[in-house]
Protein backbone atom coordinates (compact mmCIF):
# COMPACT_ATOMS: atom_id res chain seq x y z
CA UNK A 1 0.00 0.00 0.00
CA UNK A 2 1.70 3.29 -1.02
CA UNK A 3 2.48 5.94 1.97
CA UNK A 4 -0.15 8.74 1.52
CA UNK A 5 -3.14 5.63 1.09
CA UNK A 6 -1.19 4.86 4.69
CA UNK A 7 -1.24 8.07 6.25
CA UNK A 8 -5.04 8.67 4.96
CA UNK A 9 -5.91 5.57 6.75
CA UNK A 10 -3.88 6.74 9.68
CA UNK A 11 -5.50 10.62 9.97
CA UNK A 12 -9.23 8.64 9.88
CA UNK A 13 -8.10 6.61 12.45
CA UNK A 14 -7.05 9.09 14.23
CA UNK A 15 -10.41 11.83 13.84
CA UNK A 16 -12.26 8.65 14.29
CA UNK A 17 -10.39 7.89 17.79
CA UNK A 18 -11.29 11.36 19.19
CA UNK A 19 -14.79 9.76 20.47
CA UNK A 20 -12.45 8.03 22.98
CA UNK A 21 -11.39 11.30 24.79
CA UNK A 22 -13.64 10.84 27.94
CA UNK A 23 -12.64 7.16 28.48
CA UNK A 24 -9.09 8.32 27.92
CA UNK A 25 -8.98 11.25 30.26
CA UNK A 26 -10.55 8.60 32.70
CA UNK A 27 -7.80 6.35 32.54
CA UNK A 28 -5.13 8.50 32.60
CA UNK A 29 -6.31 10.36 36.09
CA UNK A 30 -6.86 6.59 37.35
CA UNK A 31 -3.16 5.63 36.75
CA UNK A 32 -2.14 8.64 38.22
CA UNK A 33 -4.25 8.44 40.76
CA UNK A 34 -2.91 4.96 41.53
CA UNK A 35 1.21 6.03 40.59
CA UNK A 36 0.77 9.10 42.81
CA UNK A 37 -0.44 6.85 46.00
CA UNK A 38 2.62 4.65 45.67
CA UNK A 39 0.63 2.05 43.63
CA UNK A 40 2.73 -0.06 40.60
CA UNK A 41 2.02 -0.02 37.32
CA UNK A 42 2.38 -3.11 35.01
CA UNK A 43 2.35 -3.51 31.56
CA UNK A 44 1.76 -6.92 28.71
CA UNK A 45 1.82 -7.21 25.53
CA UNK A 46 2.74 -9.28 22.49
CA UNK A 47 4.69 -8.63 19.41
CA UNK A 48 4.91 -4.67 18.35
CA UNK A 49 2.22 -4.25 21.79
CA UNK A 50 5.07 -5.83 23.77
CA UNK A 51 7.12 -2.81 22.66
CA UNK A 52 4.25 -0.78 23.38
CA UNK A 53 4.02 -2.14 26.96
CA UNK A 54 8.28 -1.54 27.48
CA UNK A 55 7.82 2.17 25.87
CA UNK A 56 5.05 3.03 28.93
CA UNK A 57 7.16 1.17 31.43
CA UNK A 58 10.12 2.74 30.63
CA UNK A 59 9.09 6.45 30.74
CA UNK A 60 7.67 6.40 34.01
CA UNK A 61 10.71 5.13 35.60
CA UNK A 62 12.73 7.00 33.57
CA UNK A 63 10.92 9.92 31.74
CA UNK A 64 8.85 10.95 28.98
CA UNK A 65 9.55 15.17 28.88
CA UNK A 66 10.53 16.37 32.39
CA UNK A 67 12.18 15.57 35.23
CA UNK A 68 10.49 14.10 38.49
CA UNK A 69 11.04 11.22 40.34
CA UNK A 70 10.55 8.27 39.14
CA UNK A 71 7.58 6.21 39.33
CA UNK A 72 6.88 2.40 39.99
CA UNK A 73 6.26 0.55 36.08
CA UNK A 74 7.11 -3.24 35.93
CA UNK A 75 6.81 -4.58 32.11
CA UNK A 76 5.53 -8.24 32.34
CA UNK A 77 6.89 -9.25 29.00
CA UNK A 78 10.69 -7.59 29.61
CA UNK A 79 12.06 -10.50 32.00
CA UNK A 80 13.33 -12.91 29.95
CA UNK A 81 14.23 -15.65 32.86
CA UNK A 82 10.48 -15.57 33.55
CA UNK A 83 8.89 -15.60 30.44
CA UNK A 84 10.97 -18.58 29.24
CA UNK A 85 10.58 -20.44 32.92
CA UNK A 86 6.68 -19.72 32.72
CA UNK A 87 6.10 -20.20 28.56
CA UNK A 88 8.45 -23.39 29.27
CA UNK A 89 7.11 -25.34 32.23
CA UNK A 90 3.12 -23.49 32.44
CA UNK A 91 2.32 -23.13 29.16
CA UNK A 92 2.55 -18.92 26.72
CA UNK A 93 -0.40 -18.48 28.13
CA UNK A 94 0.49 -18.24 31.46
CA UNK A 95 3.61 -15.99 30.71
CA UNK A 96 1.87 -12.83 32.35
CA UNK A 97 -1.02 -14.12 34.81
CA UNK A 98 2.20 -15.66 37.08
CA UNK A 99 4.32 -12.86 37.11
CA UNK A 100 0.93 -10.92 38.10
CA UNK A 101 -0.26 -13.18 40.70
CA UNK A 102 3.61 -13.01 42.39
CA UNK A 103 3.80 -9.48 42.42
CA UNK A 104 -0.18 -7.64 42.01
CA UNK A 105 -0.91 -5.73 45.36
CA UNK A 106 -4.56 -4.42 45.40
CA UNK A 107 -4.92 -1.11 44.11
CA UNK A 108 -2.00 -1.32 41.38
CA UNK A 109 -2.82 -1.18 37.47
CA UNK A 110 -2.64 -2.98 34.78
CA UNK A 111 -2.16 -1.69 31.52
CA UNK A 112 -2.58 -4.34 28.38
CA UNK A 113 -2.37 -3.85 24.77
CA UNK A 114 -3.66 -6.49 22.27
CA UNK A 115 -5.08 -4.89 18.98
CA UNK A 116 -7.52 -8.03 18.91
CA UNK A 117 -8.49 -8.40 22.74
CA UNK A 118 -8.00 -12.25 21.94
CA UNK A 119 -4.47 -12.98 22.90
CA UNK A 120 -5.08 -15.72 25.55
CA UNK A 121 -1.99 -14.65 27.76
CA UNK A 122 -3.41 -10.96 27.71
CA UNK A 123 -7.10 -12.29 28.68
CA UNK A 124 -5.61 -14.50 31.65
CA UNK A 125 -3.67 -11.87 32.91
CA UNK A 126 -6.98 -9.99 32.72
CA UNK A 127 -8.37 -12.94 35.20
CA UNK A 128 -5.35 -12.56 38.03
CA UNK A 129 -6.28 -8.98 38.07
CA UNK A 130 -9.66 -8.82 38.66
CA UNK A 131 -9.36 -11.77 40.94
CA UNK A 132 -6.16 -9.65 42.78
CA UNK A 133 -7.79 -6.46 42.97
CA UNK A 134 -5.73 -4.96 40.49
CA UNK A 135 -7.60 -2.17 38.73
CA UNK A 136 -7.11 -3.41 34.59
CA UNK A 137 -7.19 -1.27 31.93
CA UNK A 138 -7.00 -2.99 28.22
CA UNK A 139 -5.44 -0.74 25.38
CA UNK A 140 -7.44 -2.81 21.80
CA UNK A 141 -9.08 -2.64 18.57
CA UNK A 142 -10.98 -4.49 16.05
CA UNK A 143 -13.88 -5.49 17.95
CA UNK A 144 -12.31 -5.26 21.20
CA UNK A 145 -12.47 -9.96 21.92
CA UNK A 146 -13.12 -11.13 24.78
CA UNK A 147 -10.82 -8.64 26.32
CA UNK A 148 -14.16 -6.35 27.00
CA UNK A 149 -15.25 -8.42 29.53
CA UNK A 150 -12.39 -9.33 31.15
CA UNK A 151 -11.13 -5.19 31.77
CA UNK A 152 -12.59 -2.83 34.08
CA UNK A 153 -11.36 -0.41 31.24
CA UNK A 154 -11.67 -1.43 27.68
CA UNK A 155 -10.57 1.50 25.01
CA UNK A 156 -10.96 -0.05 21.47
CA UNK A 157 -9.32 2.43 18.83
CA UNK A 158 -12.23 1.91 16.04
CA UNK A 159 -9.74 0.47 13.13
CA UNK A 160 -9.48 -3.00 12.10
CA UNK A 161 -5.63 -2.56 11.18
CA UNK A 162 -3.49 -4.01 13.76
CA UNK A 163 -0.76 -1.28 12.86
CA UNK A 164 -3.38 1.60 12.84
CA UNK A 165 -4.51 0.34 15.96
CA UNK A 166 -0.90 0.06 17.45
CA UNK A 167 -0.41 3.84 16.17
CA UNK A 168 -3.38 4.94 18.28
CA UNK A 169 -1.89 3.29 21.07
CA UNK A 170 1.09 5.21 21.33
CA UNK A 171 -0.96 8.58 21.00
CA UNK A 172 -2.45 6.80 24.60
CA UNK A 173 0.23 5.62 26.42
CA UNK A 174 2.22 9.08 25.51
CA UNK A 175 -1.16 10.71 27.29
CA UNK A 176 -1.04 8.47 30.43
CA UNK A 177 2.86 9.80 30.68
CA UNK A 178 2.09 13.63 30.27
CA UNK A 179 -0.70 13.44 32.82
CA UNK A 180 1.23 11.76 35.44
CA UNK A 181 4.02 14.23 34.48
CA UNK A 182 2.08 17.49 34.67
CA UNK A 183 0.18 16.27 38.24
CA UNK A 184 3.85 15.25 39.66
CA UNK A 185 5.01 18.90 38.42
CA UNK A 186 2.07 20.37 40.06
CA UNK A 187 3.02 18.39 43.70
CA UNK A 188 5.43 19.60 45.98
CA UNK A 189 7.28 16.60 46.12
CA UNK A 190 7.48 16.19 42.84
CA UNK A 191 10.32 18.38 41.40
CA UNK A 192 13.97 16.62 41.59
CA UNK A 193 16.20 18.81 42.37
O1 LIG B 1 3.33 -5.55 15.54
C1 LIG B 1 2.67 -6.35 14.94
C2 LIG B 1 1.82 -5.91 13.80
O2 LIG B 1 1.95 -4.49 13.62
C3 LIG B 1 2.65 -7.81 15.32
O3 LIG B 1 3.90 -8.17 15.85
C4 LIG B 1 1.55 -8.11 16.37
O4 LIG B 1 1.79 -7.31 17.50
C5 LIG B 1 1.53 -9.58 16.75
O5 LIG B 1 1.01 -10.32 15.68
C6 LIG B 1 0.73 -9.88 18.03
O6 LIG B 1 0.89 -11.23 18.40
C7 LIG B 1 -0.76 -9.54 17.94
O7 LIG B 1 -1.36 -9.71 19.22
P1 LIG B 1 -2.70 -8.94 19.62
O8 LIG B 1 -2.51 -7.47 19.33
O9 LIG B 1 -3.82 -9.54 18.83
O10 LIG B 1 -2.86 -9.20 21.12
ZN1 LIG C 1 4.15 -3.84 14.17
Amino acid sequence: MPFQQQLDEAMEVLQASATLVPAIDAITTLAADALLAGHTLYTAGNGGSAADALHLAEELIGRYRGNRRPLPAICLNADIGALTCIANDFGYDEVFARQLAALGRPGDVLVVFSTSGHSPNILNVLRTARSKGVISIALLGKDGGAACALADHALIVPSNNTARIQEVHTLILHAICEEVEQRLANAIDGVMA
